[in-house]
């Protein structure tokens, strides 16, 4: 029984990889509205294809995945789920394919149907609210690790999802980039499961936090 507050609720899910094995093991999970969960657990633990399976870019082994008031099994259905929750890739280069920051970021809400002006100006806000402003006309691939990340958290944003899922947001940003992305996550409505090692953003961000150890999700006390 999937409570009424889930936004994704995942239940029994189960995955492997050949040679590596087991990586998730009947694991349950639900997120709710308003929450902003930490995803922790040791490198290699299975943290990014657990975000993967929650929106159909892996098929789990066994389990259910429900999502946004339905259960999701075959491509079609998580065609939707990937509209509602918006990806930040761990590796911005997996996400930035535009020959400029403002076609990258306004490429989302175009596809969803604004307008070319209306998808510039969202663009435009979007990157301005992240302190990303005077980005508009740079070439993405010439962008450092650090810029490359706020543009493709803008791109994510820019497309107005109902949840974030946010694999590891603040590698390769400096002190006042990192602050400034806490800052503005948590002023955001969209409820979020946020995979990191940083423990300061976890401390400050996190309304609950579960870490992924030998297949099993355990829930923290904090
Ligand atoms: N396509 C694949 N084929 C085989 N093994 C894989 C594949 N992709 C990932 N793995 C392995 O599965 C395990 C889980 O990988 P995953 O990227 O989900 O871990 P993670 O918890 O996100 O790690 P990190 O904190 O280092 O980013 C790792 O041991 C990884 O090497």
């Amino acid at each position: 029984m999937v409570e009424s507050d889930a936004l994704i609720s995942v239940m029994g899910l189960s995955y492997r990889y050949p040679r590596r094995g087991v990586v998730l093991d009947q694991v349950d999970f639900t997120l709710k509205k308003g929450e902003r969960v930490a995803l922790t657990g040791p490198n290699g633990a299975g943290k990014t294809t657990f975000l993967h399976l929650l929106v159909g870019l892996k098929k789990p082994k066994a389990g259910q995945v429900w999502a946004f008031g339905a259960e999701r099994n075959v491509e079609k259905e998580f065609v939707e789920v990937r509209a509602r929750a918006g990806f930040l890739f761990q590796d911005p280069d997996d996400q930035l394919f535009c020959p400029t920051v403002l076609e990258d970021v306004a490429f989302g809400p175009l596809n969803l149907g604004k307008t070319r002006n209306q998808a510039l100006e969202i663009a435009k806000q979007t990157l301005a609210s992240l302190g990303m402003a005077g980005f508009e006309e740079r070439i993405t691939h010439q962008l450092s690790g650090g810029e490359k990340r706020m543009i493709t958290l803008a791109s994510v944003l820019a497309m107005e999802p109902d949840v974030l899922l946010l694999d590891e947001p603040s590698n390769a940003l400096d002190t006042q980039a990192r602050q400034r992305l806490i800052d503005t996550l948590l002023c955001l409505p969209q409820a979020m499961v946020i995979i990191s090692h940083d423990g300061d953003l976890v401390t400050q961000l996190a309304t609950r936090e579960v870490t992924l150890v030998d297949g099993k999700l355990v829930d923290q006390r904090r």
